[in-house]
């Protein structure tokens, strides 16, 4: 299977900046998400390679085949051999699901023996063969979305491009779907491409995942590597539930691994990892990202590990979820988010915070 490279990628509507310079390399058999708020540009990027939509400006290339090079060359979308599989499943009512599979094969001008073939392997690694000679009202929205990603593999397309397909499933059956989903798209090792807003699904789908936000393309990394280490705030606040605390960086040096930071309206400090440039920043303001999981809630201070920051804070809020507790804290003027698996009644409360679970982020001028 090939790589899909789009490079430079520039589009507007009506004189508003949509993308701007959309760049990435999804690799052979990658599973590579484009996750991000809605309406950040996720769409019009899928459009763009798919040849839905123009670009301004770029190039689009699936292997040595140029799709847009933003001058002379634009390949018509039925040209482009790409699978296609949106959130409306868009099968055709009034065929059996084998005649909707049998459309773009019959397009393709696919003998009448190869295309059963065909149909009945997509339908097979669906499991849905058994309901070949059915219509589309007669399935389940669940079997429906099976259906559709069968008609975007069964021609073999070069790279498999799917928007939003398991946003109409309910929760149990999205979980079902996005396991089996992943199998799927190992099992026929796919070059694919997944558009979500949904940031559980670009996780545990994803070999990686490039984070858009307003027609920026603002990370690019595995899953780990972007909970872990988290490129911009906004991206740190984006994915997962992260507390984004606003402070200034201490005058004290630090002692060359760590720096201190004074939390604005607490009056209190934490100590997190020198980064790069971090040196340099004393009396900078900064924001630090936090995630509510890595602070851990203790009555007692006593065995606290050592190098590890003691912040004392209320608890305003105690909310019970069933696997854990969510706790609202108060720290002076600031409030923060924490989990943990035991109910505290205390209303003050000392918070074990790891240096290196504080990402560092410094106010650019
Ligand atoms: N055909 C169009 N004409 C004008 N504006 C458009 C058109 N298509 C998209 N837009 C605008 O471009 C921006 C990006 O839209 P896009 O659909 O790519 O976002 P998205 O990230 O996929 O969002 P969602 O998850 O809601 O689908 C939005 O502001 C949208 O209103």
């Amino acid at each position: 299977m090939p790589e899909l490279v789009v490079e430079n990628l520039v589009k507007s509507f009506g004189g508003n900046a949509v993308l701007e310079d959309i760049t990435f390399t999804v690799a052979d058999g990658e599973f590579f998400t484009l996750l991000g708020p809605s309406g950040c540009g996720k769409s019009t990027t899928l459009s763009c390679v798919a040849g839905l939509e123009n670009p301004d400006a770029g190039t689009i290339r699936v292997g040595d085949r140029v799709f847009f090079d933003g001058r002379s060359r634009t390949v018509p979308p039925e040209e482009r051999n790409l699978g296609l599989v949106f959130q409306s499943y868009a099968l055709w009512p009034h065929m059996t699901i084998a005649d909707n599979l049998a459309l773009p094969l019959k397009l393709r001008k696919v003998p009448k023996d190869r295309r059963r073939e065909l149909i009945d392997d997509a339908l097979a690694k669906v499991d849905m063969l058994p309901l070949r000679d059915r219509y589309p009202h007669q399935l389940s929205g669940g079997q429906q979305q099976r259906v559709a990603l069968a008609r975007g593999i069964v021609y073999s397309p070069g790279v498999l491009l799917l928007d939003e397909p398991l946003s109409n499933l309910d929760a149990k059956l999205r979980d079902q779907a996005r396991s089996w989903l992943k199998t799927l798209q190992r099992e026929v090792g796919i070059t694919t491409v997944y558009v979500t807003h949904d940031q559980v699904e670009a996780m545990s789908l994803s070999d990686r995942v490039a984070v858009f936000m307003d027609g920026r393309m603002r990370q690019v990394g595995t899953p780990a590597e972007i909970y872990e280490s988290p490129a911009t705030p906004e991206v740190a606040g984006f994915i997962g539930r992260c507390n984004l605390l606003a402070g200034r960086v201490d005058p004290d040096p630090g002692d060359g691994t760590t720096v201190r930071v004074e939390l604005t309206g607490s009056g209190q400090h934490l100590r997190v990892p020198h980064t790069a440039g971090a040196g340099a920043a004393a009396g900078r303001t900064a924001t630090v990202g936090l995630r509510s999981e890595r602070i851990t809630l203790a009555e007692h201070i006593d065995d606290a590990p050592s190098g590890v920051n003691v912040l004392r804070a209320y608890i305003t809020q105690r909310s019970y979820t069933g696997a854990r507790f969510e706790y609202e804290l108060t720290l002076g003027d600031l409030t923060l988010q924490a989990e943990s698996a035991i109910s505290y009644d205390a209303r003050e409360i000392n918070l074990l915070i790891r240096p290196e679970d504080c990402h560092l982020y410094l106010t650019t001028a």
